[in-house]
């Protein structure tokens, strides 16, 4: 994208109708740097989820898309900036501190424990805030881990699997979900259930921020888009603008 765009995209966000003033702030990330070691990936990024939202972080391979979510969690600490959460500025707390506070990590590689059954794997972690969800309505949101709960880690499928964690975080409390590709590696029809998923959550008030590549999956899931670039967020799209210019996206993703 060039750079005309690039100021374009910066000058909505703060005067478009996409203006955060209206929304009320779960999630507020104000001016977060991040580096390893000598080079910083992030610069100055500021984003917002409010409750019951579904925000997606697209880009290319790079643009630092997960560092902004490890920062968030308190997975990645070489940071400068705020990371606001329920009016509290969380950038100093571990990820344990903002894992109590109600922030539920998903990585992209699930984490799920393969020794241990789905009911294990469940009860495995603490309840670490008021909001958690009882196993039984876990069970009742996700039928197919109720079927599976005596089966191990190692036999359940990339879509279970995906289900399973965040189940784990909605179990503990989370009542914000960060999500890194959950799309990637399933086949279409688990990544439309995924979706269904991701939009029945958000019906019960949890918040999700997701990393997502799959451009037409991200706009079937969310309420709005910021785009990064070189660790930078270079435009803030509602879904209704991200859909109508989803080629053009698409092609600057390379895809
Ligand atoms: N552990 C690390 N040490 C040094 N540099 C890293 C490390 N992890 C990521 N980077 C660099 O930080 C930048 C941002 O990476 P990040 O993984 O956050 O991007 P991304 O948008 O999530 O891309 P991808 O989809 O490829 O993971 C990249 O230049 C990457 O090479």
């Amino acid at each position: 994208m060039s750079d005309d765009t690039r100021t374009a995209g910066s000058t909505d966000l703060t005067t478009g109708a996409l203006a955060t003033q209206s929304r009320s702030r779960m999630l507020e990330v104000s001016g977060l740097s991040a580096w390893y070691g000598e080079a910083r990936v992030l610069t100055d990024v500021s984003i917002d989820v409010a409750p019951g939202e579904v925000v997606t972080l697209v880009g290319r391979n790079g643009a630092g898309k997960t560092t902004l979510l490890r920062s968030v969690m308190g997975l990645h600490r070489q940071t400068e900036g705020s990371v606001g959460f329920d009016g509290t500025d969380l950038a100093k707390r571990s990820a344990d501190a903002r894992a109590r506070a109600g922030i539920g990590w998903v990585p992209d590689d699930r984490g799920i424990y393969s020794s241990l059954t789905v009911a294990e794997n469940l009860l495995l972690p603490p309840v670490v805030h008021a909001d958690a969800w009882p196993l039984e309505r876990v069970y009742e949101f996700f039928p197919v881990l109720h079927e599976r709960r005596d089966f191990p880690g190692t036999r359940l499928s990339g879509g279970e699997q995906q289900m399973l964690a965040m189940a784990r975080v909605l179990r503990m409390g989370s009542r914000l979900l960060l999500l890194d590709e959950p799309s990637e590696g399933l086949a279409p029809v688990i990544v439309s259930r995924i979706g269904e998923i991701i939009r029945e959550i958000k019906g019960h008030g949890v918040a999700v921020l997701l990393v997502e590549q799959n451009v037409k999956f991200a706009s079937t899931v969310a309420d709005r888009h910021y785009l990064l670039a070189q660790g930078r967020v270079v435009e803030h799209l509602g879904n209704e603008d991200f859909r109508a210019r989803e080629g053009e996206l698409l092609t600057y993703l390379g895809m």
